[in-house]
């Protein structure tokens, strides 16, 4: 099989080509190399094991060009972030859906037809939630004044009593809270139509909070795993927000690419996007993942400071249910194992802007 991998020099993208290179497939990388995991412009261990271009998925001609010759196409490419401040909504909206659009329609033209597409659990916003009167219920929003009070947990809009999180399956309501989190979503609607005119196929990795080697660091969006880690590293304590108690689900960027691989290798539904969790399906909190961290790198203890960021969501817990079923993806690597391999992992600096 040969991949396009674009964004295949980023924290994810990268492992994807190696493995898909492990395993004997022809990889070609584009990347624009503004946010690397490898950090040089010409990153090591691509020399010869893929073909690498340096160039940006808005550029149609370059596109065109790389397909040539292509079985599938693994679109890592994107600017991430917490995407909170509405100024920077054209700038994701280029790279993030302009570039997906580009990519769609030279890949029609080119006859491919099988994507797997890099989207986020941002697409869901809230997580899910059950009221013991109401049932399942969509979260309302925290104000501000709950959250300087210490009152963390988001409460059912109509009786006001605590909810109970549950699970969030891949058609639970899809809520962005930012304009990061809405251009990924508008990624996979465009993505959809693309397959439902082409009759081609789609799996939506909904990626949950990924971590490992690579990870980008010393960025305010490199993610609560990286950020925590250089605190410690620097001696200082990793500062938790909220209560710490909220949820999320940590998976391992070697799981994350073998999932690619399943799904580039796996023969998807045809005229249509699947979305999938792909997740450990083991929930820790935040807290928990600091000291877990933080007695890995020998540091200091965390410090709970309460408060929480604009778009900030409680708990985010993913079904992993259907990505077993489809692609027999389970995750391997628990989260202690991850974490204390993390601490001494190799991350990289950000290059470009
Ligand atoms: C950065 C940071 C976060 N947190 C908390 C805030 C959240 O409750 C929780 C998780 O925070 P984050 O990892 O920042 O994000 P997050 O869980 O909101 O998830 C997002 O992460 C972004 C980096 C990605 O762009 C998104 O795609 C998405 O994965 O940790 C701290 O307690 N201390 C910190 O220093």
């Amino acid at each position: 099989m040969r991949t396009l991998i674009t964004g295949g020099a980023g924290f994810i993208g990268s492992h994807i080509a190696d493995l898909l290179s492990d395993q004997g497939h022809e990889v070609v990388v584009l990347d624009n190399l503004l946010r690397t995991a490898h950090g040089s412009p010409r990153p090591p261990g691509y020399t010869g094991r893929h073909r690498f271009l340096r160039g940006d998925v808005t550029d149609a001609e370059l596109v065109a060009e790389l397909l040539d010759g292509v079985d599938a196409v693994c679109h890592q490419a994107a600017v991430v972030g917490h995407g909170v401040d509405p100024s920077d909504a054209p700038s994701y909206a280029l790279n993030n859906d302009y570039g997906t659009a580009v990519l769609l329609a030279a890949m029609h033209r080119a006859k491919v037809r099988k994507l797997v597409l890099a989207s986020s659990m941002v697409v869901y916003g809230e997580g899910r939630y059950e009221c013991p009167i109401h049932g399942i219920v969509p979260p309302s929003s925290r104000k501000q004044s709950d959250v300087d009070a210490g009152c963390f947990e988001p409460a059912c809009a109509d009786c006001g009593a605590e909810l109970d999180w549950r699970l969030v399956p891949e058609d639970a309501p899809l809520r962005p809270r930012s304009s990061y989190a809405a251009t990924k979503l508008a990624q996979e609607h465009l993505a959809a139509a693309w397959a439902r005119q082409t009759g081609g196929t789609v799996w939506a990795m909904r990626y949950h909070n990924v971590y490992g080697p690579r990870m980008p660091q010393n960025t305010p969006y490199a993610g609560v795993a990286s950020l925590f880690r250089s605190s410690l590293l620097r001696g200082e304590a990793p500062t938790v927000l909220e209560d710490g108690k909220q949820q999320r689900d940590f998976v391992h960027v070697h799981d994350v690419a073998r999932a690619n691989v399943l799904a580039l290798e796996t023969d998807g539904p045809e005229g249509d996007l699947t979305p999938l969790n792909i997740c450990s399906g083991q929930p820790h909190s935040v807290g928990e993942l600091a000291e877990e961290l933080a007695k890995a790198c020998d540091g200091p203890a965390p410090k709970t400071i309460g408060g929480a960021r604009p778009a900030d969501v409680r708990h985010v817990v993913a079904d992993p249910a259907r990505a077993r079923r489809l692609l027999g993806f389970t995750a391997r690597t628990g989260f202690a194992e991850g974490i204390a391999g993390f601490a001494t992992a190799e991350l990289r600096e950000p290059v470009g802007s």
